[in-house]
């Protein structure tokens, strides 16, 4: 159970279902970034590119590896929470993440209790997404056999 939650957490970081949030700045604000002056006005729409986060090799080392381990006990604390936004973040961040966290892992729990999962000559490797803004989708969906368990 603890591997399938650090892949369920790795793939939302790789494949982020949601991959930008974005906020309205209440108030004029001003803030460094590298060095730089950057003045937000109030009314200002700011995007917070979730995907991006979760590709910067700054937050997440070698980051188009699929890598369960990152989030082992032993190595979750080194993850920078406000780096990974699957679920957004602050007081306005999704309120369904723990009903879609159980969801995902019932749902993968009785798939590979019950079946196998063979790549076949229509599974796409490495799969190829689609350009379409705000959205996650791949260009011809996710193909594979999947084969009963005996036991
Ligand atoms: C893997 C599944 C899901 C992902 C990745 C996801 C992701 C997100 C993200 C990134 C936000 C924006 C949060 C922010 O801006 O800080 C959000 C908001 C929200 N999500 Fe989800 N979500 C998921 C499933 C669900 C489910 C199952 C429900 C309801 C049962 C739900 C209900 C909501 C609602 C109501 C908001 C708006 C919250 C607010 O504005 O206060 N989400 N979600």
């Amino acid at each position: 159970m603890k591997y399938l939650d650090q892949t369920v957490c790795e793939a939302l970081r790789k494949w982020p279902p949601v991959p930008m949030t974005d906020r309205l700045c209440v108030k004029d604000y001003d803030l460094k970034l590298d060095g730089k002056n950057l003045h937000i006005n109030a009314n200002d729409s700011c995007y917070i590119p979730i995907w991006s986060f979760h590709r910067d090799l700054k937050y997440f080392p070698n980051p188009e590896k699929f890598e369960p381990e990152r989030f082992s006990e032993e190595n979750r604390g080194n993850i920078d929470p406000d780096t990974y936004l699957p679920f957004g973040v602050g007081p306005r961040n999704c309120i369904g993440s723990r009903f879609a966290l159980m969801e995902m892992k019932t749902f993968f729990y009785y798939l590979l209790l019950n079946f196998s999962f063979e790549a076949n000559s229509k599974t796409q490797i490495p799969l190829e997404f689609d350009n379409i803004p705000f959205d996650i989708k791949t260009k011809i969906g996710i193909w594979l056999s999947l084969k009963p368990r005996n036991n």
